[in-house]
């Protein structure tokens, strides 16, 4: 293997040798992200956020009992699957409650979009990166649970219980004291778009190309860079995220002084014992101004050719890859509207049942990439993106989420994500492109998609003026 990172030691899976103990038990109702953000500086670059979509399920994740950090052999999920799956047959798990989602032992982290090439931007995260955490505080069905992993049954640690009794006290907003958001503006931001023309340039090679036979569809993504003076605090961009994307995925992935963070509205597949869904999130338009524009808006969206053939190619991916795996597969004729606050997507989720229990690695490999990130047919799509793309993907596009000891878990699609290094944080967008695309229809959709990381980090958008103009 090549790069920089390529004679890096400890980057592969640990010893899965000791006996793994989890104990779970049931603590106060407290809010998870106030305990994440108050709590996190007690395990400086070693914690995980996660929010479900459309759902009041939360999980913490506070330092590691396992770090996870590997480069692919032959095959990224399979390996992982057998290393887990080597590490539950010692477990030992004390929990009273039943099996209660995200409770117990479970791995939390991300997959690179492909194996990495080149590690000068995602080099400490590899091709896979996870946890296994130390401490996971989850809220799931309105209880909240504490999970402690380790080598021995150890206590309820000092610090969650005084949480619990100050937690009252205080809201997010005593915790970022700022008028234009939870700190969002504080501090002079400034944005660059990374090479627009020339971005703009390969996106007509690539519809060239698709309308010489080349391949039927292709996404291209694109970076923003945004400097902050005095550095960039992880915990008050999800505060941001949390309070404006309520309807999506929340994820913040930390790893030592990098974190990836993000606010996707896609899902890449979710197991709960035998039941299995996935869902097609492609072909993007804005939000109106005003109700009547919006609904004007949603109904074109609904019968726009260019934007349903970009949803046609996964919807038909998708369902070929699940009815692979499941029974009983439902999937909707017609693809509806989602709405989110800056952006509405065509929707069309895919629910079936697991022929086989434990397959969930195997769903999430033939599900990835998606046409909704590579393209169609994949191969011909994924040797474009490597032609055509000015940056490495590595988490962005990729998947992000979770698994536990039941092979129960969910993954979501790593995108409307940023990643952050002290005063720097690097924006991804895609779109997808077909043979109707045109260069600057599809730049423009990518400006809409990084509004929300934008506004997230520095409280501005491209309508503020004054901080986008420069471009490198
Ligand atoms: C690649 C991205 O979006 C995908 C998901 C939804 C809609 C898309 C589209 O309409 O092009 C993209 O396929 C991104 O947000 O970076
Ligand atoms: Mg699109």
């Amino acid at each position: 293997m090549n790069g920089p990172f390529a004679a890096e030691r400890g980057a592969d899976f640990p010893s899965s040798e000791n006996v793994l103990i989890s104990k779970v038990v049931k603590v106060k109702n407290i809010d998870p992200l106030k305990f994440f953000l108050e709590n996190r500086r007690f395990f400086p670059g070693r914690n995980f956020f996660w929010k479900e979509k459309d759902s009041d399920f939360f999980m913490a994740g506070f330092g590691a009992a396992k770090i996870i950090r590997f480069r692919e052999k032959k095959d990224r999920f399979l390996e992982l699957k057998r290393y887990w799956e080597d590490i539950c047959e010692k477990l030992i798990i004390n929990n009273p409650y039943g099996p209660v989602r995200g409770t117990g032992p479970l791995l939390f982290g991300g997959f690179s979009f492909r194996p990495l090439k080149d590690g000068a931007l995602w080099g400490n995260f590899l091709d896979g990166f996870f946890y296994l955490p130390r401490y996971l505080l989850t809220k799931a069905d309105g209880e909240t649970y504490l999970t402690v992993n380790g080598g021995e049954e150890e206590a309820v640690p000092e610090w969650v219980n005084r949480f619990s009794e100050e937690a009252e006290g205080f809201g997010l907003a005593e915790m970022f004291p700022d008028e234009s958001g939870f700190g969002a503006g504080a501090y002079p931001a400034k944005g660059t778009e990374l090479q627009p023309e020339r971005w703009k340039e390969h996106v007509g090679k690539a519809i060239s190309l698709l309308k010489e036979g080349y391949g039927e569809k292709v996404v291209l993504a694109r970076e923003m860079k945004v400097a902050c003076e005095g550095g960039i605090d992880a915990g008050m961009v999800l505060a941001n995220l949390f309070r404006s994307q309520t309807a999506n995925y929340l994820f913040l992935l930390e790893n030592g002084g990098e974190a990836f963070i993000g606010a996707s509205p896609e899902r890449l597949a979710r197991k709960d014992g035998e039941r299995i869904c996935s869902e097609c999130v492609a072909g993007s338009a804005p939000r109106g101004k005003d109700p009547q524009e919006d609904e004007r808006i949603g109904r074109e969206l609904l019968s726009d050719e260019k934007n349903l053939q970009e949803h046609r190619f996964v919807v038909e991916m998708i369902t070929g890859a699940m009815a692979r795996y499941c029974r009983d597969l439902r999937v909707p004729e017609q693809p509806v509207i989602l709405n989110n606050p800056d952006i509405k997507h065509l929707y069309t989720p895919v629910a079936g049942i697991l022929r086989e229990d434990g397959a969930f690695f195997d769903v999430l490999r033939s599900l990835h990439p998606t046409p909704a990130l590579g393209g169609t047919p994949r191969d011909a799509a994924l040797e474009l993106i490597g032609r055509l793309e000015l940056f490495e993907r590595g988490l962005y596009g990729a998947p992000i989420g979770w698994v536990d000891h039941r092979m129960d878990g969910e993954f979501a699609v790593g995108i409307r994500s940023a990643l952050i290094r002290g005063n720097e944080a690097r924006l991804f967008a895609g779109c997808g492109i077909v043979k109707d695309s045109e260069a600057e229809k599809e730049f423009a959709e990518t400006r809409v998609k990084f509004r929300p990381m934008l506004r997230a980090l520095c409280g501005k958008t491209w309508d503020d003026g004054g901080m986008f103009d420069e471009r490198e």
